[in-house]
């Protein structure tokens, strides 16, 4: 193989979405079947031994694209002509821990892997952050790197979105593979909100072809939006498989584009779009093109979803004053 790789650097590597992750990665569906990868590997300290276990797990599978695997506890060697980032090791929130404490210890993360992005990635990097809170985690690293164009920045809302896309079949009996324009907008919390007044089903308005707004209202959107703490109700554990599968599906789209007549969800950084404020990183319907997102526009916002809207975006605003009275952006 000839071709130079793409370097793909992937935090909390030995932790549950990493092992989910990184054997997709190797076996070529982040990027597509003839791209090959060289991996590198961020772990803290205590996390190496178990990175460098699954490193032998990779080079057991020889997978034809995989070109190398570092390991390393140093940012600023992980992010050393990165293409692609993938920040997933984050802080959890454990017991006792209030918000603010939680995005104080993830700006002690964020912070500095954004500096180190900023001084040692390639020209074309390109980050999405799945550690939470991923909206204001982003902001937090796309802060520290003034040099990056900042919509090179993006947090992930790919796995609300299928998870949406898997409520409406199942509600209407069509295929997802029928269902287009889904949106989620806002926050990648309990506060985000999932719209399926633009989404079409079998070619039909959604909105229309389910005709309930109490099961919108009641139903669906908290599905979707507390799908998150139902997962690790029932597993004891947060999604893992489900949430590398989105992070495959978000930059295999930011690379290779919506397919025409759809788009998909990402937290991406505002334009002022739909009254949202610039410069805060919230979910909006996206197409893909020449590997780079675009907020679509021109949207009718109806009432229902106006409320919704602002209520999330007004959460991240709070999230953004909390992180700026840190001084972490
Ligand atoms: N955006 C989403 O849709 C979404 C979905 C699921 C999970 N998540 C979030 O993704 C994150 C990871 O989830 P997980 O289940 O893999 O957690 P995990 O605890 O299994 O793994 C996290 C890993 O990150 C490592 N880590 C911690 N700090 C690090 C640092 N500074 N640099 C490098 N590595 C570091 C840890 O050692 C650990 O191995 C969590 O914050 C979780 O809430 C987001
Ligand atoms: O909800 C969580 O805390 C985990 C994750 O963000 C998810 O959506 O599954």
């Amino acid at each position: 193989m000839t071709r130079t790789p793409v370097n793909v650097t992937v935090t909390g590597a030995a932790g549950q979405i990493g092992y989910a992750l990184l054997f997709r990665i190797a076996s070529g569906q982040l990027l597509g079947a003839d791209v090959p990868v060289k991996l590198n590997l961020l772990e803290i300290p205590q996390g190496l031994k178990a990175a460098e276990g699954t490193a032998m797990e990779l080079d057991d599978c020889a997978f034809p694209l995989l070109q190398g695997i570092d390991i390393t506890d140093d940012p600023n060697v992980a992010f050393d002509g990165a293409n692609v980032a993938l920040l997933v090791g984050a802080r959890p929130r454990t017991k006792g821990m209030e918000r603010g404490d939680l995005l104080e210890a993830n700006g002690g993360i964020f912070k500095p892997q954004g500096k180190a992005i900023n001084d040692h990635a390639a020209d074309d990097i390109k980050v999405l952050v799945v550690g939470n809170p991923a909206n204001t985690n982003a902001l937090i690293a796309q802060a520290a790197a003034p040099d990056v164009p900042a919509e090179r920045f993006t947090a992930m809302t790919r796995l609300d979105h299928n998870r949406a896309l898997s409520q409406l079949s199942k509600k209407t009996g069509v295929p997802v593979s029928e269902i287009t324009k889904l949106t989620i907008w806002g926050n990648h919390s309990a506060t985000q909100y999932p719209d399926v007044f633009h989404a079409e089903v079998a070619g039909k308005n959604a909105a229309e072809a389910v005709n309930d707004e109490q099961w919108l209202a009641e139903t669906f959107i908290p599905t979707v939006a507390k799908r998150g703490a139902a997962i690790i109700e029932a597993r004891g554990a947060s999604s893992a498989a489900s949430a590398a599968n989105a992070a495959i599906d978000h930059v295999f789209t930011w690379v290779n584009g919506t397919p025409a007549g759809d788009w998909t969800s990402a937290g991406v950084v505002s334009d002022g779009s739909y009254g949202v404020p610039e410069g805060l990183i919230s979910s909006f319907p996206v197409t893909a093109k020449d590997g780079k997102f675009e907020i679509v526009q021109g949207l009718e916002i109806n009432e229902f979803s106006r409320a919704r809207i602002d209520a999330s975006v007004k959460e991240l605003e709070e999230e953004r004053e909390a992180v700026r009275g840190l001084g972490l952006i």
